[in-house]
């Protein structure tokens, strides 16, 4: 009998099931057929990559639904594919009983589930991740949207899924380099929250899927974010709270933006803004030079970038991090850690140390 897991999401208007282990399919397949006896449809999107990866999975899902197949890769999370969706469900005339499936990975999951989000002012929608990183942070917690010129994740909704399904068995067709980076985002929640999960990850990398300890990580990890999420669904505590997620991100974003959205995978952006955030926390005399080599070393053996691979602008790096969400009255605040599996507070730091920073990181 396979074992199977279960993490729940409860926010103030939602409450939802993350199901996690392997072959699935039979369960998600009876919600499908108990939205479509009803008489409403079920539609998918998800990217090519993963409609060939998991054909089979495809198959299996049935001809009745309809599936929209964007490319892969960041530069999906666009205005531009946002409409495609949107027009995909109009064209299948997806009502407000309708179910929007998003199986991929994070990028799937935000596109899709924004066009939930946004499609009759709302429709339900199902996260099936097929990557370790959605796995343990994307399919949890509502976030959704894309990117514009301008920075990521701009535009967006939150807009919490019905249900997750997390398939380890669907891990099996990653890309190593894909794997590593998921484990940048397991990294950053043993860093901002659970000391014990980093040591873990110190004492022996995960280096792959079939690391027997796989089910549990995900678990593991769905739990922290689950719980983080709960108290503080939408961002809005004073201090703390949802943003605490953010570690890393403020350096991370403005890396993807700055190098062209694609150039470096998430998890590689973050990977250098754990590494920075570590730093900072540090100059800030919040945590010692021997907890900054030892998240070099996590990241690093984790095959993740510990600084950029080539000299990016300082200054642009700057410009996009005042676009960062977390800005308040034109200052731009950072996730600070304490101590290693404590980030407590968001901060702002004086410009001229970000920018050392910066160079630290390889930015020209
Ligand atoms: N909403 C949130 O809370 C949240 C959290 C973290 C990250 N994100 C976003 O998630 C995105 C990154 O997600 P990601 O790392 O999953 O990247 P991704 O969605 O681009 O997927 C990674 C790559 O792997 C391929 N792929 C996916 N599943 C596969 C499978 N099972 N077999 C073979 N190939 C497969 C995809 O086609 C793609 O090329 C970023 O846009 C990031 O901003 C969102
Ligand atoms: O869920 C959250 O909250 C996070 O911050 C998780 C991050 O890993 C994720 O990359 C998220 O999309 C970033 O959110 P943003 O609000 O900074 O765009
Ligand atoms: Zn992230």
């Amino acid at each position: 009998m396979s074992s199977q897991k279960q993490v729940i999401v409860e926010t103030a208007n939602s409450s939802y099931p993350i199901h996690i282990g392997r072959d699935l399919g039979v369960q998600l397949k009876e919600q499908v057929e108990s939205v479509r006896s009803k008489g409403a449809l079920v539609a998918a999107v998800t990217d090519r990559n993963v409609y060939t990866a998991q054909s089979a999975w495809f198959a299996s899902l049935g001809s009745e639904v309809p599936v929209f197949v964007v490319p892969a890769g960041e530069t999906s999370k666009s205005v531009g594919k946002f409409a495609e969706v949107l027009d995909f469900l109009a064209e299948h005339k997806l009502d407000r009983g309708g179910v929007v499936l998003a199986v991929g990975g994070g990028v799937v999951g935000d596109l899709a589930g924004y066009a939930a989000a946004s499609y009759l002012r709302g429709v339900r929608f199902i996260q099936i991740p097929t990557t370790l990183l959605s796995m343990v942070d994307s399919s949890v917690g509502g976030k959704t949207g894309i990117n514009i010129s301008a920075g990521k994740n701009l535009v967006g909704a939150f807009h919490q899924p019905i249900a997750v399904y997390s398939d380890i068995e669907l891990l099996k067709t990653m890309p190593p380099r894909e794997f590593a980076s998921g484990m940048a985002e397991v990294i950053k929640h043993g860093m901002l929250q659970d000391s014990e999960l980093f040591d873990l990850l110190e004492a022996a990398p995960i280096n792959g899927p079939a690391d027997h300890r796989m089910e549990s990580v995900v678990e593991w990890n769905c739990k922290i974010k689950a719980a983080v999420v709960n108290a503080d669904e939408k961002e809005t505590a004073a201090s703390g709270g949802r943003a605490l997620l953010n570690l890393g991100h403020t350096f991370g974003h403005a890396i993807e933006n700055v190098a062209g959205y694609g150039e470096y995978l998430h998890g590689e952006a973050i990977g250098i803004g754990l590494v920075a955030a570590g730093i900072l926390s540090q100059r800030l005399g919040h945590i010692s030079e021997d907890d900054v080599v030892r998240i070099r070393k996590v990241v690093a053996t984790h095959r993740l970038p510990t600084s950029l691979n080539k000299p990016l602008s300082t200054e642009k790096l700057l410009a996009a991090m005042r676009l960062d969400k977390k800005v308040k009255a034109g200052v731009i605040r950072f996730v600070i850690m304490k101590r290693i599996g404590q980030a407590a507070t968001i901060e702002s730091a004086d410009m001229d140390l970000i920018s050392d920073i910066w160079r630290e990181c390889g930015a020209s």
